[in-house]
């Protein structure tokens, strides 16, 4: 019986793809390398990848032995899920596996904007005491508002209301909220609070959800953090309510375009820019590394299963 083929195309935690080594024989491609991916493809039963690689139709017509894609992590906006499933390809994911790592982010994002943290630190490393420059304002008291109350939102909201603030949800699909949490449309959600955060998928609805009409509605003073996807946020409206004083700063991990280049929004004073960093933790590596490996070789039993005897 041949050994199953699984391509990673993303950095894995070391041990999970070992785990693979023991079952399968495991390729490893750099997924942004375009040639090198559809070249390895069509011997592949199995594609394990992150967020750097684009598992469009292209790359789904070349695998004709494909049999699942795994994304280790959340969001599935790099994998054409559409094609894969006309073509019979499982795609898995790992949901749960980095909700804790990105909520501890948004929390560390949501201080640094309105600590002015990363400015303040800039100008200490300059060799400069400006004190006075850098006053910022309390969390306490405080109106949070976040927009998707899937995983990450509810962490991210348990960790935020330690802090006293009080927290706003918008999420037409979300049942069940919690106590001292209370459910707004977007609009007043955007209106009253002081820290607006973003924890729902980039899907065609709600890509440019947060444009120039829903940054109009902010208070000048408000900060907008961004940890779900870029796209969601209209980058170019977006920088220009920073520079026009019509909102007070932005935390952004993701970008519409990753590596975002020279984007005009880094430059700017008001903006703490991460380079994707909401998964990047040992232990939620870890998890979505070992979760991927065990739903691969789960798809592939079939493959590796004895053949069944017949009387
Ligand atoms: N920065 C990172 O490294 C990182 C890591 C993990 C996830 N993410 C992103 O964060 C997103 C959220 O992750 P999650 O695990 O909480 O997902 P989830 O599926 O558990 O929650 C998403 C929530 O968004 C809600 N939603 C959908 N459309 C909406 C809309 N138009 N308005 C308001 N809410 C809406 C859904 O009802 C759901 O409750 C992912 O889709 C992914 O893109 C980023
Ligand atoms: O691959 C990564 O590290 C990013 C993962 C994250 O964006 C996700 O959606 O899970």
């Amino acid at each position: 019986m041949p050994t199953p083929i699984v391509i990673v195309s993303d950095a894995l935690p070391g041990d999970a793809v070992a785990a693979l080594e023991a079952v399968c024989d495991v390729r490893r491609v750099d997924g942004r390398d375009r040639e090198a991916l559809l070249a390895a493809l069509p011997a592949a039963d199995a594609l394990i990848v992150r967020s750097g690689t684009r598992v469009d139709a292209e790359v789904l017509e070349h695998a004709t032995r494909l049999r699942v894609v795994a994304r280790a992590g959340v969001g599935l906006d790099n994998v054409d899920t559409a094609t894969a499933r006309a073509l019979g390809v499982t795609v898995v994911n790992t949901p749960d596996a980095n909700s804790v790592s990105v909520a501890e982010l948004t929390v560390g994002l949501v201080v640094a904007s309105v600590r002015r943290l990363t400015r303040a630190a800039r100008s200490v490393g300059a060799g400069e005491w400006r004190r006075a420059d850098f006053a910022g304002s309390e969390l306490s008291g405080r109106v949070l508002g976040i927009v998707g109350f899937g995983r990450v939102g509810r962490q991210v909201a348990r960790r935020l209301a330690a802090f006293d603030m009080r927290v706003l949800v918008h999420d037409p699909y979300a049942d069940t909220l919690g106590d001292d949490v209370h459910a707004t449309g977007l609009d007043d959600l955007l209106a009253v609070s002081d820290v607006v955060t973003l924890h729902l998928p980039r899907t065609p609805a709600t890509a440019g959800l947060i444009g120039a009409r829903e940054l109009a509605i902010m208070k000048p003073t408000a900060h907008l953090v961004n940890t779900a996807r870029g796209g969601i946020v209209d980058e170019d409206a977006l920088h220009r309510a920073l520079t026009t004083g019509a909102l007070a700063g932005a935390a952004l991990d993701v970008f519409a375009t990753e590596p975002p280049g020279a984007s005009p929004l880094l430059a700017l004073e008001n903006v703490v820019a991460v380079p994707h960093l909401g998964a990047s933790t040992a232990e939620a590596q870890s998890r979505a590394g070992h979760e991927a490996v065990r739903r691969v070789l789960a798809e592939l039993a079939p493959l590796s299963a004895p053949a069944p005897t017949t009387v």
